[in-house]
């Protein structure tokens, strides 16, 4: 079974897509990490990130970088958002998702494009959204939670900005799929997002839609 779950930053998607994991015990890949990995290459080189061509040379990278701390940190999720607008970045990081989510036994991706491109024909979709205002304000307590004196006005504006960039651009932008089932995490927590992910999963793969 592949379950594709896409979503904005900070919505719950990643949460969401490795519980979805553990229950059906199938392997989870946080697609954004890859983008997260360009990014953090192409600062280690000194690269531009809005060349194309430079954000290219940093498409280079094994597994073992994606368990990087540092990938996580706001700074990164922004410089990612920049070079996942490339198209050739995008055409780069695709096989390498595309053999993930068609593995024998299935698995689960979350991202902005899995239920669009990565896998068109997933046996579940979901999308999950939350308001901007909860999104950063999980965002904030997570980051300070890690050492991080980020403000929150900061991380919103932050977020806000990569709505915009992930939407609006021409290369597989974050758009929801016509046949993705929406979930709304804003006020809901962590353990009945999940139990209403599993319960839209099952009636995703029974071809009913939210
Ligand atoms: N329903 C919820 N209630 C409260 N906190 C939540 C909920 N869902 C997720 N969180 C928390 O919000 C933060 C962001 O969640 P998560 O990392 O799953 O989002 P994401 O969409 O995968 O983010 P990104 O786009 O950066 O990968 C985390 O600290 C997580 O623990
Ligand atoms: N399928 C994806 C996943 C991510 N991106 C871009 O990477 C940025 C960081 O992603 P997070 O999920 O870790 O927040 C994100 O803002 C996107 O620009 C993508 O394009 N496609």
């Amino acid at each position: 079974m592949i379950i594709a779950v896409d979503g904005p930053a900070a919505s719950g998607k990643g949460t969401i897509a490795r519980a979805l994991a553990r229950h059906y015990a199938i392997p989870h890949l946080d697609t954004g990490l890859l983008y997260r990995a360009v990014a953090a290459n192409v600062r280690a080189m000194d690269l531009d990130p809005a060349v194309e061509a430079d954000a290219v040379a940093a498409c280079d990278f094994d597994d073992a970088m994606l368990a990087d701390p540092v990938l996580r940190d706001d700074a990164t999720g922004q410089l990612a958002s920049i070079v996942s607008a490339h198209p050739l970045v995008r055409a780069s990081l695709l096989q390498r998702q595309k053999r993930f989510a068609y593995q024998p036994g299935g698995a689960v991706l979350d991202g902005r494009d899995i239920g669009t491109v990565i896998a068109p024909d997933a046996d579940a979709k979901l999308f999950v959204r939350a308001t901007p205002q909860i999104r950063a304000r999980r965002r904030h307590a997570e980051l300070q939670a890690n050492g991080s004196t980020i403000s929150f006005d900061r991380v919103l504006t932050d977020i806000r900005s990569r709505d915009l960039r992930d939407s609006g651009r021409a290369a597989a932008p974050l758009v929801q799929a016509v046949d993705a089932a929406t979930l709304d995490t804003s006020f809901l927590s962590i353990e009945a997002s999940v139990q209403r992910a599993i319960a839209l999963v099952e009636l995703g793969r029974t071809g009913a839609k939210d």
